[in-house]
């Protein structure tokens, strides 16, 4: 009698587990599976750790796949980004693509400051707005998830960091970092500590909407 009481509550106990562990295995393959943030920068990948810490609502990680530089506006730019890192992921996946927005040329070069960049560096790009007073600029991070179902929308992140173009000053190892001094500072990006960049930078403020929307979403 003891046995078989024993066996029957093994059998239940079984079968109560076997099917928690099939709930558990679906709810993370839809919605904990790890987010793929494809990115071919080390220096974007470097400030997103940074910023996200340990302090993210799902695990992220990193693959270095080169993605179409895509025409358009910033928002638009992402969304197509992300469309063609999801198709080669196959699962949920982030994208971020960086404008740096000239107000004296009406947003320009905007998304296209990786060409603009490439061809005349940071000094050039001060150089651009030699004939212009208004040296101001924004710099805008807009980060892009797909849930890895193409009939689910992407959903956007934008973080804005406004400044002024200024003669490259500190470290040339990022970008146009040398040349973008925030509002409020004295220092450019390049010459600031980098927790000191994370927390106001463009960047910054896009993880940090997308930590709220997995935050609340979760
Ligand atoms: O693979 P992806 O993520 O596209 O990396 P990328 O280097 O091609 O990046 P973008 O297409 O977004 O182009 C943005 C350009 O601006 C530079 N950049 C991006 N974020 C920057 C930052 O915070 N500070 C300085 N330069 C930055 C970057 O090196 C590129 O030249
Ligand atoms: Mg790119």
């Amino acid at each position: 009698m003891w046995i078989s009481l024993k066996s029957a509550i093994f059998r239940s106990t079984r079968y109560y587990s076997r099917s928690s562990i099939k709930g558990v295995a679906s709810y993370f393959n839809t919605t904990m599976e790890p987010i793929v943030l494809v990115t071919g920068n080390q220096n974007k990948l470097a400030e997103f750790n940074q910023t996200i810490g340990n302090n993210f609502p799902r695990k992220v990680i990193s693959q270095d796949i080169d993605l179409p530089e895509y025409q358009g506006e910033p928002s638009e730019v992402a969304r197509e980004k992300c469309k063609a890192a999801a198709e080669k992921v196959k699962g949920p996946c982030l994208v971020e693509d960086t404008s740096l927005c000239f107000n004296a040329l009406g947003g320009m070069p905007g998304p296209y400051i990786k060409w603009f960049l490439a061809k005349l560096g940071p000094a050039g790009l001060h150089k651009l707005l030699e004939g212009f007073d208004d040296k101001t600029a924004d710099a805008v991070c807009i980060f892009a998830y797909s849930s890895g179902n193409p009939d689910d929308e992407i959903q956007l992140f934008e973080g804005r960091t406004s400044g002024k173009i200024v003669s490259p000053r500190g470290p040339t190892n990022f970008g146009w970092d040398p040349c973008f001094q925030p509002d409020g500072f004295e220092m450019t990006y390049a010459e600031m500590k980098k927790e000191t960049k994370n927390k106001i930078s463009h960047r910054g403020k896009a993880v940090e909407a997308c930590r709220k929307y997995f935050t609340t979403k979760i």
